[in-house]
């Protein structure tokens, strides 16, 4: 169990977390999404007790990450694949973090081969390995302690498509034993394929959370019309504002019937008006996060 409340990091004026809340349950996989600068990672450093926060806090299995008396055996924790000591093989970068967690020697061999560095890699130092071989490094040393909770920040960024496949698999067995899993991924689909619940972040803020399905289903409207321009104008004036739909439509944070009576009384001829869930977690996200994008030139 993750509980994230009130979270809130500043930097001088800018509130670049602002009081963020979540859990994440026992048994579930959340997905943690929004534009870049949006404040996933700061918001995973504070979990992790890495970052201090302004106000509010994080526990994770009922305590806050720095009053775990050992760490890496409550919760796994990846953040940064390059965090790793580049002079060291990735056996030595394993058997050192065993050491440290009091964990059998023996998992440095099983955790290897649960995550695919063979011998040959296994003996490589990490300065030589790819970005999806410190990927699937990162994720060994996570599980080393076989922990109930793991934190993942962008875990498939590197891997190729059979090792993101791979990873979706291995995330999904970890939940359905009962683990809990927090992942920020930009991988929309892979997220929408692995995940139960998501929390979406907009420039420090969460504008929607909730069940993926619940989530999909709602929404809003996708509608098209013979003259875009009128439409989205109606809409605008309707109180309906509308954003750009990744095909060519406009997708309306309301219902079918607001959006087909708008057009009505503006006399306006529809080619389209349907749910926007079906335009699935691209859409979704897309809709919930216009706007929010961080430039960080303008910071
Ligand atoms: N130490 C710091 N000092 C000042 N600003 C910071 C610091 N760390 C992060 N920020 C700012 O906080 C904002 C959120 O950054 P963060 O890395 O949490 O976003 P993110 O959602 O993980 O983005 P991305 O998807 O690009 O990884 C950014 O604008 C970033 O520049």
């Amino acid at each position: 169990m993750i509980t994230v409340e009130h979270l809130t990091k500043r930097y001088g004026p800018h509130a670049v977390v602002d009081d963020v809340s979540f859990r994440c349950e026992p048994g579930t996989v959340t997905g943690f999404l929004g534009p870049n600068g949006a404040g996933k990672s700061t918001t995973m450093r504070m979990i992790c007790g890495l970052t201090p926060p302004t106000s509010g806090g994080a526990t994770v299995a009922g305590r806050p990450y720095r009053q775990l008396a050992n760490p890496g055996r409550e919760i796994g924790v990846l953040l940064d694949a390059s965090a790793q000591h580049a002079g060291r093989t990735g056996r030595e970068a394993l058997a050192l973090a065993a050491r440290t967690m009091g964990v059998d020697r023996r998992q440095v061999a099983a955790k290897l081969d649960l995550v695919g560095l063979n011998a040959a890699a296994a003996k490589r130092r990490v300065g030589a390995y790819s970005l999806g071989m410190r990927q699937r490094l990162g994720l060994a040393l996570a599980l080393l302690g076989d922990p109930r909770v793991l934190i993942l920040d962008e875990p498939a960024n590197g891997l190729d498509p059979e090792g993101i496949f791979w990873m979706r698999g291995v995330l999904r067995d970890f939940a359905d034993r009962g683990g809990t899993v927090l992942l920020s991924s930009h991988l929309l689909r892979e997220v929408e394929a692995v995940a139960d619940r998501l929390v979406v972040i907009g420039a420090g803020r969460v504008v929607a959370q909730g069940g993926k399905d619940d989530l999909l289903a709602g929404t809003g409207t996708l509608v098209r019309a013979r003259d875009p321009r009128a439409l989205r104008l109606t809409l605008d004036r309707a109180g309906l504002p509308a954003t750009a739909g990744t095909d060519g439509g406009l997708v309306v944070r309301a219902e079918a019937e607001a959006v087909g009576q708008a057009a009505a009384d503006a006399g306006l001829v529809l080619t389209e008006l349907r749910p926007a869930g079906s335009g699935g977690l691209e859409q979704l996200f897309l809709t919930l996060t216009a706007g929010t994008s961080t430039k960080e030139a303008v910071k």
